[in-house]
C-alpha cells in the first residue's frame, strides 16, 4: 500500500480515537512516518514559489502617539497608509504589550500542545463552534490539510467584568489550567487595548474621525487562536496555514522567532523575519470592505520546516455581529470619494457564518461571499 495512503488516524497508546466530526490529527505519530498522508499535500500552486526575498513593509514605532507626539503621529500615519494601500501588512515596536506577558502567552502554546492528545481532546472544538482545539482541521476538511494543531477561543463583548476566557479554560479544562487561562485573559485584554489604538491610526491614516473606528470596533467579541506548527519531514509538500486573507477586520499577530510567514506582494511570496519586540498587524476582508477596497486585505501564508516548531499566536478583531459592515456615513466623503460602492451591505454574523459553514476561506473569501449573498437574495432564487 502507497505509504501515502496509510489513515492518520492517531493509533495512541489509548488505541483509535474517532471524534464526532471523523479522524484526529496526532502529530507525533505522523512525524514517525517517513512521508506525509496524502491529505495533507496542497496543490503545487499555493506551496511554490517559495518566498525568496523579504517583505519591504514599514515597522511602525508607536512611542511619539503613546505620547501625544503629533509629528511622529503623523509619520507612523503616513507609513501606514502606504503599506494598508499597498498590501495591508505592516509591524509595529513600542507597542505597550509587555515583553514578560508575551513571552508567557507563547510559552503557554508549548504547555498546551505538549500535553498528551487525550487531554487536548478534552477541549476539543465542537461542531458548529469556533472555541476549542482542532488537529490540522482534520473534523473539518479532508483534503489540503494544514500542518498546525491550533487552539482558539472567543474574547469580549463588551460585557463587564470579563473573565470570558479565564473561565473558558477552567470550565474546559479544569483548575489545572488556572495560570494559563489568567495569561491568555490578560493578553487578550492587552491585544484588545492595542486595536483600539491601532484603529484610531487607521482613521488619521484615512482621513475620517479619529475615534470612528475605536467606537465601532470596542464592543466587538474579537477571536484568539494559538497556532502550533510541529516539524514536518516533507515541508515543501504541505502548509502551515494555507493561502488566505483573514475575514476578520485586523489582526495582531504575535510569531515566535523560527520564521515561517509569508506575504504576498509586488506579484510573489516574500518572507516576513521576526523582528524582536514587533507585532505583525495585517488588515483583513472585513477592514478592506469598511475601506470600500482603499486598504487592501493582506493575502498571507504560513509555511512549516523540517527541525524547528513554530508558534503564533492571533488575536482577530471582530466587529459586534449584528454591526452592518459598510464605509460609515460619517466618512462617506474620505472613504467614497466619488466611487461606488464594491461590496455590498453584511454583518460580520454573516459573513463568520458563510466561512465556518459554507465555504473554507481562501484567497478570495470575500468576493465569494459577496457572489454568495447576492445570488441567495437574487429575486430569480425561489427560496428568496
Ligand atoms: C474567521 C476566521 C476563520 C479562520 C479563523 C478566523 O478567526 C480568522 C482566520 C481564518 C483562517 C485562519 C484563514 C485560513 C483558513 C482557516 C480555515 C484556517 O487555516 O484555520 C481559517 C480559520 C477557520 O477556522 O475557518
Ligand atoms: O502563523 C502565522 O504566521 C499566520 C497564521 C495565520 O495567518 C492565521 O492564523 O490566520
Ligand atoms: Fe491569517
Amino acid at each position: 500500500m502507497d505509504s501515502r495512503t496509510s489513515s492518520f488516524l492517531l493509533c495512541p497508546p489509548s488505541g483509535n480515537i474517532e471524534n464526532a466530526g471523523g479522524v484526529i490529527f496526532d502529530s507525533y505519530s505522523l512525524r514517525q512516518q517517513t512521508r506525509i498522508p496524502k491529505a495533507f499535500i496542497w496543490p503545487r500552486s499555493d506551496v511554490r514559489p517559495a518566498a525568496i526575498e523579504e517583505l519591504d513593509a514599514p515597522v511602525v514605532d508607536l512611542h511619539g502617539f503613546f505620547h501625544g507626539d503629533e509629528e511622529s503621529t503623523l509619520r507612523a500615519t503616513e507609513l501606514i497608509a502606504e503599506a494598508c494601500t499597498r498590501h495591508g501588512f505592516f509591524q509595529v515596536v513600542n507597542h505597550g504589550v509587555s515583553d514578560l506577558l508575551t513571552r508567557a502567552a507563547l510559552d503557554c502554546i508549548d504547555d498546551f500542545f505538549k500535553l498528551p492528545l487525550s487531554d487536548k481532546l478534552s477541549a476539543r472544538r465542537k461542531p458548529g463552534s469556533m472555541w476549542g482545539y482542532s488537529g490540522a482541521h482534520a473534523d473539518r476538511f479532508s483534503s489540503k490539510l494544514p500542518w498546525k494543531e491550533t487552539l482558539s477561543f472567543g474574547f469580549g463583548d463588551g460585557g463587564c467584568p470579563d473573565r470570558i476566557v479565564a473561565d473558558y479554560f477552567t470550565s474546559t479544562m479544569g483548575k489545572d489550567f488556572e495560570r494559563m487561562g489568567l495569561v491568555y485573559q490578560m493578553y487578550c485584554e492587552a491585544m484588545k487595548n492595542l486595536s483600539l489604538e491601532i484603529m484610531e491610526l487607521l482613521a488619521i491614516s484615512l482621513g475620517v474621525q479619529r475615534t470612528l473606528y475605536r467606537e465601532f470596533f470596542e464592543d466587538g467579541k474579537s477571536i484568539m487562536r494559538c497556532n502550533f506548527y510541529p516539524p514536518c519531514q516533507e515541508p515543501d509538500l504541505t502548509m502551515g496555514t494555507g493561502p488566505h486573507c483573514d475575514p476578520t477586520a485586523l489582526t495582531i499577530l504575535q510569531q515566535d522567532h523560527v520564521g515561517g510567514l509569508e506575504v504576498f506582494a509586488g506579484n510573489k511570496w516574500r518572507a516576513v523575519r521576526p523582528i524582536h519586540n514587533a507585532v505583525v498587524i495585517n488588515i483583513g476582508d472585513t477592514f478592506m470592505a469598511l475601506s470600500n477596497g482603499r486598504y487592501k486585505s493582506c493575502l498571507h501564508r504560513a509555511v512549516v520546516n523540517r527541525h524547528r516548531e513554530r508558534r503564533s499566536l492571533a488575536f482577530f478583531v471582530c466587529p459586534r455581529e449584528d454591526k452592518v459592515i459598510r464605509p460609515p456615513a460619517a466618512a462617506e466623503e474620505q472613504i467614497m470619494g466619488g466611487e461606488t460602492r464594491l461590496y455590498p451591505d453584511f454583518t460580520w454574523a454573516q459573513f463568520v457564518d458563510f466561512t465556518q459553514r459554507h465555504y473554507r476561506a481562501d484567497v478570495k473569501t470575500l468576493h465569494s461571499f459577496t457572489n454568495w449573498l447576492q445570488s441567495s437574495s437574487s429575486p430569480t432564487d425561489p427560496l428568496a
